[in-house]
This record gives structure tokens, C-alpha cells and sequence, in this order.
């Protein structure tokens, strides 16, 4: 488990920048290399399975984990597929709990 997947998503009020350029490299090389910066704006994953029901376990498998971080990602569940797409809306960019929740979504 990296470090990140150990930290709790902190309340994040809104005020501040979100994460650019270096400290944004920075942060990425702490998930999954299947994770993607898009834009500077989002991280986007896909997830692939044997099937409909799989994808569907793993969707609520995230969804309980963004309950309990209080972080929550747009998540597009397909047959066999599920995307993951994770930014801080009151920001309107990446904050340190998208990485957060990243790992913890690659620990499951
Ligand atoms: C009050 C609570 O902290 C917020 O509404 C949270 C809930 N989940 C959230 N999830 C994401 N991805 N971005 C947010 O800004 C956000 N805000």
C-alpha cells in the first residue's frame, strides 16, 4: 500500500488552488500507472471484468469507499467495464484527496 492509500480524504472547503504542473507529476507517480491526468483537471482509470455483475460488485465496492472518505468520484459502469473519473468539484481541479481516494481504489 503506498502512503497515500493510508491517509484520510480531509474536508476540503473550497478556497485554494488545485494541484498543476510539478506537484501534480509529483502526486501521480504515487497511484496506479493506469491512472490518467486529463487536462489537469481529472483523474480518469478503467477498470475491466468477466462481466456485468463483477463491474456492478466493484462500483459498490467504490461507492462505499466514497461514503466513508466523504470524497465521491463519477463512476460509468458498462458491461465488463467500469470508469472512474475523480476531481474535487469545489475547486474545479485535482486536490490531494483525489490521490487519496485513487490509491484506495487501487488497494481494493
Ligand atoms: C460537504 C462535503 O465535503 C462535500 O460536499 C464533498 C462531497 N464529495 C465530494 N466529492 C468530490 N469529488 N468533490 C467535492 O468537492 C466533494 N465535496
Amino acid at each position: 500500500m503506498t502512503t497515500l492509500a493510508k491517509k484520510k480524504c480531509r474536508p476540503c472547503r473550497g478556497g485554494g488552488e488545485p494541484l498543476k504542473g510539478e506537484t501534480l507529476v509529483r502526486y501521480s507517480g504515487q497511484v496506479d500507472r493506469a491512472w490518467t491526468v486529463v487536462d489537469e483537471h481529472h483523474l480518469t482509470r478503467e477498470f475491466t471484468f468477466d462481466g456485468f455483475r463483477q463491474a456492478l460488485a466493484f462500483v459498490n465496492k467504490v461507492g462505499e469507499l466514497a461514503e466513508t472518505e466523504n470524497h465521491h468520484p463519477d463512476i460509468h459502469l458498462s458491461y465488463g467495464k467500469v470508469r472512474i473519473d475523480l476531481w474535487t468539484h469545489k475547486i474545479g481541479g485535482l486536490h490531494e484527496n483525489d490521490f487519496v481516494l485513487a490509491a484506495k481504489i487501487d488497494a481494493l
